[in-house]
């Protein structure tokens, strides 16, 4: 397995702008590594690039010591697992699998042993003489992942594999997925636009919006440290609340005034006007540490959804969204009521007017 570093990478189509901006990426030997964002913001563009199926305007890519994006696509050693399989219709599982051993002209008998060694880590076994139409959308899968890990590739690509699945099995899949690239000790890229799926799933992930890298980071970190106001309402939901600090303190505008919150800044906080962000769980109704935010806030609908509900509130002309477990939920919550929010200091986050985060807790 080699570490991947992607260096300065640009590209654009034609003479367009740039759908990948400057990207440098730094994967470790074994590691799983996720490209997270929006639709159109490059993920494919990326792994093209990386697996020499597109052509790049200028940067490096290198797979341990060696250089590879002048390599074609045969000669980097990748593995690649596509959304809708590609798999051959006229061939069976075991043909299917062993096709990447034949084109590299395998003997039969080392072909045949990792055909089954593949068949085995993706839980195939018995089906392999059957035609892929007689398989489901997730056996399909495992066919291609099989295929892709026979050739012992020095990279693994996954392009949203399990985007054709229906929900419970996309979650069974990825934890096969999980485990067998552990086992494998597999350096993987995997893409997604399911946020959900991308922190299961990752050592870390890199977030893109409009082809730039926001953030690089681990599943925890990204979602507790989010670098701006992007990844802090890709990843999750987040309340936003335009305030300003001045004199020590911290208004926000209501409309028709502004209102003192109850949160001195610190002095390292430099006077002006930020956004305001909490997490929907960060919010608790009434009681609380007596040291909190405390918002005072119109509770507009409630949302059930068994384990959780989401109270969505109006407080200072903006919506706030308030999560709370089933156990947490008062029955006595009827919609028009003004609710005492609290929100813990620490879990307050000042971005800067550029969206950057600017101070982690206050
Ligand atoms: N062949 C092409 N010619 C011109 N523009 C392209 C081409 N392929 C992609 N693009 C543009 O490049 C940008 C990045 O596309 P890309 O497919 O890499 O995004 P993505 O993040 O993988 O999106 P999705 O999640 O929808 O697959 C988009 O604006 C897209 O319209």
């Amino acid at each position: 397995m080699s570490n991947i570093k992607v260096l300065e990478l640009n590209k654009s189509y034609g003479s367009s702008k740039l759908v990948l901006d400057n990207i440098n990426i730094d994967i470790s030997s074994g590691e799983f590594f996720t490209l997270l964002g929006p639709s159109g913001c490059g993920k494919t563009t990326l792994l093209k690039v990386i697996s020499g199926f597109l052509p790049h305007n200028s940067g490096e890519v290198f797979f341990g010591t060696e250089r590879v994006d002048k390599l074609p696509p045969h000669r980097r050693g990748i593995g690649m697992v596509f959304q809708d399989y590609a798999i051959f219709p006229h061939l069976t599982v075991r043909q299917n699998i062993a096709f990447g051993l034949k084109v590299r002209k395998m003997a039969a008998a080392e072909s045949a042993r990792r055909v089954a060694d593949a068949i085995r880590l993706v839980r195939l076994d018995g089906l392999e003489d059957r035609m892929p139409s007689s398989l489901s959308g997730g056996q399909q899968q495992r066919v291609g992942i099989a295929r892709a890990l026979a050739i012992q590739p020095r990279l693994l690509l996954m392009d949203e594999p399990l985007s054709n699945l229906d929900a419970k099995l996309r979650v069974e899949m990825r934890d096969d997925i999980r485990k067998i690239q552990r086992d494998q000790g597999l350096t993987t890229i995997y893409v997604t636009h399911d946020q959900e799926e991308a922190l299961a799933i990752s050592d870390r992930i890199c977030v893109l919006s409009a082809g730039k890298v926001q953030q690089i980071d681990r599943p925890d970190r990204i979602y507790r440290h989010p670098a701006n106001m992007f990844v802090a309402s890709f990843l999750g939901s987040m309340n936003f609340l335009a305030v300003r600090a001045e004199r020590g303190r911290l208004v926000a505008d209501a409309g028709n005034g502004t209102i003192e919150l109850n949160v001195p800044v610190v002095a390292d906080v430099a006077e002006g006007a930020y956004t305001l962000g909490f997490r929907p769980e960060a919010v608790d109704v009434g009681g609380g540490d007596p040291d909190s935010l405390r918002i005072e806030a119109k509770l507009q609908y409630i949302t059930y959804l068994g384990r959780e509900a989401i109270l969505t509130l109006a407080a200072h002309g903006v919506s706030i969204s308030a999560n709370l477990r089933d156990r947490d939920i008062g029955h006595a919550y009827k919609e028009g009521d003004m609710l005492p929010l609290r929100i813990r200091r620490e879990q307050l986050k000042l971005f800067a007017p550029d969206g950057v985060l600017a101070h982690d807790g206050l």
